[in-house]
């Protein structure tokens, strides 16, 4: 039985624009649509709330019945394949080149994926490369473009950096005038290139092409559950679910079916997507990860995680893409929708401690304020007496800057930075990755010889960083390390995008403060209390989220991360679901002493 769409809608009286509101079952539609691009999409940094009255009008979609609904409740509405040759899905109009390149692996905080997309430009898919340039601190394992032109997909993707995937003979088979791009860290399926983004797929409407920045927490029972329905999978990425809802949704049109796959999902995800005709982004209901909005002189819409990547491209910052909000731009112009009421942002604060770059705005606020204020407040709680800061490249940077500021000490380049080791230098074994540090940060022996140094890092996951660097700097003749860390502790596993390691391996989940200064070998260590994190937010404080900090989950995981160490390989097999085994047959192999175990 076909189901029935009850839809509200509102009307928001706005030259030349329209707001609507609807209903599509338990999700509520919020439909913005704007004949006049410029007078849309004109504000500033639009905040959460930053949302109109609506007036409320009858509207009707697709003949079904439609419901009027109060205006009030909405004043403060709220404000993540390229396609390969493995994926088999029906796609006669794609086209497809993929490069490869070495890829790494390692045990940090893995950085956050980065999505662009760029409708109504002749460059689209080179101002795509180059906005993932801009991101590619987000994302180092893989890289992507999909553009479309006549109706037809075409795709280039690869393992490795941006620049290892594209160059200009790659970018001349990516025409037309729409595109989206990826940056890939994984934090669902390994690292290989069935994995690269963006996927594209067909299905019985036509095709299309996803860029995920996020983490479904509940993929394993959704891709459970499609395949019990007989979808077949082709990646081990938790993303690919999003293309089965969209293909399986009873809904019509294409923007419906994006809605009725979001009611679906749970946790975090920035995406975009790419139709033959259209340009869709969406963001969670908690707005875990960013994403936001530009355009550029020609009237191109852009979207990006990150503002850097407008300005790498000369696109202007207009707006963020509000916490549940699915903006669509297409050659009518465009149409915001909101996938539920209000809801409490969630936005991740780690953006500001480590992920984004620190020209980048994020969730309306400068990551380079956020990062010297860190420091600012960590010489003010913290202080110690010492003779010269020093950073931990890159992201300890400006903390640094903010922390010598206060305390009236001069910032020196103590540690020296090797840019030809990635943001992630990976090497399989503890042993060797042990040099990683070394290979990676040199100290100023002239710097640090004789000297009382505090090191400013963002944060301590493992603590093999803070270890490595304590005795370097020792090594270099320091007097006295005083180790100042511009986050908290970290105490639980991130399930909305960051790929940090379980619990078990973070060591401040293990250790006390003062055990792991022992454990890395510092005169003393402190970290920027939660409490004056939040402080410093004010009012925008209860919008993030902290849970790696706090262990309080804003959306509870279906299960908890697995222990890396006892990461199961077969997790990138296709051998079928990726839910655990509950039933009989699992309880009997367990009898039997079979291999077979649940992550
Ligand atoms: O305690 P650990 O497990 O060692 O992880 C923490 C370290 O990892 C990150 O550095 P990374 O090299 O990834 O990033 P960066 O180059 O931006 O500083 C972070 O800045 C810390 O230095
Ligand atoms: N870091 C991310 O945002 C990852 C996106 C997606 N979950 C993947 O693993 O590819």
């Amino acid at each position: 039985m076909k189901r029935q769409k009850k839809v509200f809608v509102f009307k928001y009286q706005y030259p030349s624009s329209s707001f609507f509101f609807i209903s599509c079952s338990s999700v509520f539609l919020l439909i913005m649509a704007a004949s006049n691009l410029s007078t849309l999409c004109s504000s500033s940094h639009s905040k959460p709330s930053s949302f109109p009255l609506f007036n409320t009008q009858s509207f009707s979609v697709n003949s079904n019945t439609v419901f009027l609904n109060n205006t009030n409740s909405f004043q403060t509405l709220l404000s993540h394949s390229t396609h390969n040759p493995r994926y088999t899905l029906p796609l006669p109009c794609t086209k497809t080149t993929n490069t490869f390149a070495s890829v790494n692996d390692d045990e940090k905080p893995r950085e956050e994926c980065g999505v662009v997309g760029i409708y109504g430009d002749p460059e689209a898919s080179r101002l795509c490369s180059l906005a993932l340039h801009a991101l590619q601190h987000r994302g180092q394992e893989g890289a992507g473009i999909v553009a479309v032109h006549d109706n037809l997909f075409h795709s280039v993707n690869g393992v490795g950096l941006v620049s290892d995937v594209f160059n200009e003979a790659k970018l001349s088979e990516l025409p037309g005038s729409c595109a989206i791009g990826h940056v890939r860290y994984s934090t669902a399926g390994h690292s290989k290139l069935v994995n690269v983004q963006p996927f594209v797929a067909g299905y019985r409407f036509g095709s299309v092409a996803v860029a995920h920045n996020g983490n479904f927490v509940n993929y394993r029972s959704l891709r459970a559950k499609l395949e019990d329905n007989g979808s077949i999978f082709n990646t081990t990425s938790d993303t690919e679910v999003v293309l089965h809802l969209i293909a399986t949704s009873k809904h019509r049109p294409f923007l419906l079916r994006v809605v009725d796959a979001c009611e679906n999902l749970k946790g975090a995800y920035s995406l975009v997507f790419l139709t033959e005709d259209k340009l869709v982004a969406v963001r969670d209901p908690f707005g875990f990860r960013p994403l936001v909005m530009g355009r550029r002189k020609n009237g191109a819409v852009v979207f990006a995680s990150e503002t850097c990547a407008l300005d790498l491209i000369d696109a202007t910052y207009e707006r963020e893409v509000n916490p549940g909000e699915v903006v669509v731009v297409d050659h009518t112009g465009i149409q915001s929708l909101c996938l539920v009421t209000h809801q409490e942002p969630k936005q991740c604060i780690f953006e500001h401690i480590y992920f984004a770059l620190p020209n980048s705005v994020v969730f309306g606020r400068s990551v380079y304020e956020s990062r010297r204020k860190f420091g600012e407040i960590l010489a003010t709680e913290s202080p110690v007496e010492c003779d010269v800061v020093i950073a931990v490249p890159d992201s300890g940077v400006v903390a640094a800057l903010g922390y010598a500021a206060k305390a009236g000490v001069p910032f020196q380049q103590g540690l020296i930075r090797s840019h030809y080791v990635g943001r992630t230098f990976i090497e399989p074994s503890q042993k060797i990755r042990d040099f990683g540090v070394k290979l990676k940060l040199s100290p100023v022996r002239g710097v640090l010889e004789g000297k009382r140094v505090v090191v400013v890092d963002d944060s301590i996951v493992r603590g093999t960083t803070s270890s490595k660097i304590v005795r370097l700097i020792k090594e270099a003749g320091a007097k006295e390390v005083h180790m100042r860390i511009a986050c908290p502790p970290i105490v639980a596993s991130c399930y909305y995008g960051v790929d940090t390691p379980s619990k078990e391996e973070l060591i401040s989940n293990r250790m006390n403060v003062e055990e792991i200064r022992k454990f890395i070998g510092s005169d003393s260590l402190a970290f920027l209390p939660l409490d004056t994190l939040k402080s410093l937010l004010e009012d925008d404080a209860p919008n993030y989220c902290y849970a790696c900090f706090s262990g309080k989950y804003p959306v509870q995981p279906d299960e908890l991360k697995p222990n890396s160490l006892n990461k199961l390989d077969w997790e990138d097999a296709f051998n079928g679901s990726l839910k655990p085994i509950e039933d009989e047959v699992w309880a009997r192999n367990q009898e039997a002493g079979n291999n077979i175990v649940s992550v």
